[in-house]
């Protein structure tokens, strides 16, 4: 299937979630399409551990492709299918306060890149109980009313855990957690917080994978109670986890 065709099925099979009753909250990123923008525009990108440097000029682009380019485009797609989506961002009823992502190390400054301090999410419990399906852009603002870009992963598990959500699933483009991240075979469908650990340790996880297994974590340390981590490039990733016993992709459980 082609991608443009597998986002429609996934965002219907979202869509299908609400009418059987489960309450989806999407939480997207687009680092692919920002670094599309930003190379029209000649400007260069430039990541440290996985994190975007965001200097003012990049984070007003990350804002507006982001909140409005991305956000509204899952949104439209969703009320094509009779949703009720509410596109926002970390910015919208307080949602999320940041604070600017600090390594104490010079050599390593991301400019306007942050991290959550706190999740309000009654905007999306409002969103919620009034029938709709919140989509969130990962941009938040500081104390200081500065915008920050934030990792979707990271935000994903934060807002998980402050709903108190029964699961915490991320989307990517691999078919779960690998004992060798390039061998497909060597996928593994369960993993324990000891075990993450020790192959974080031996970069066994690394690069993108990393935000997701600490955000399932975090999420699981504070009461979500199922987090998978599977492919959402294949048909109907979502039904198949949810609603059958097989197993996919890779769940994350405590020791
Ligand atoms: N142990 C691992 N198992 C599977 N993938 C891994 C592992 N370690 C690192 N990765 C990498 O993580 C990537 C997924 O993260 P990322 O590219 O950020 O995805 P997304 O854009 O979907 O958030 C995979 O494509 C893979 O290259
Ligand atoms: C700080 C940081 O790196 N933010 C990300 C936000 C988007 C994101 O997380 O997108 P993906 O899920 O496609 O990676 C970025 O600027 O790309």
């Amino acid at each position: 299937m082609a991608d443009d065709e597998l986002k429609e099925k996934l965002i219907e099979d979202i869509t299908l979630l609400k009418y059987v009753g489960i309450n989806p909250v999407v939480v997207h990123g687009g680092g692919p399409a920002i670094n599309k923008t930003l190379n029209r525009l000649n400007i260069k990108a430039n990541f440290i551990d996985g994190l975007r440097v965001t200097d003012k000029e990049t984070m007003e682009i990350v804002e507006m492709v982001l909140s409005a380019q991305i956000n509204k485009e899952i949104v439209a797609l969703m009320n094509k299918m009779q949703a009720k989506a509410v596109g926002i961002s970390g910015k919208d009823g307080g949602l999320i306060t940041a604070k600017k992502k600090n390594f104490n190390d010079p050599k390593k400054d991301l400019g306007f890149v942050g991290e959550v301090e706190q999740i309000n999410p009654e905007l999306v419990e409002k969103l919620i109980e009034d029938g709709y399906i919140p989509v969130i852009a990962p941009v938040g603002v500081n104390a200081q009313g500065e915008t920050l870009n934030i990792n979707a992963d990271s935000v994903a598990g934060e807002l998980a855990a402050s709903l108190k959500a029964e699961k915490l699933i991320y989307l990517t483009d691999v078919d779960g957690i690998r004992y060798d991240a390039k061998d497909a075979s060597s996928r593994v469908s369960q993993l324990r917080f000891k075990e993450i650990k020790e192959w974080i340790a031996d970069g066994k996880i690394q690069g993108g994978m990393l935000p997701k297994v600490e955000g399932c974590m975090q999420a699981v340390e504070r009461g979500v109670i199922r987090t998978h981590i599977l492919n959402g490039l294949v048909a109907h990733p979502l039904l198949l986890e949810i609603f059958t016993d097989q197993g996919v992709g890779t769940m994350i459980l405590k020791d």
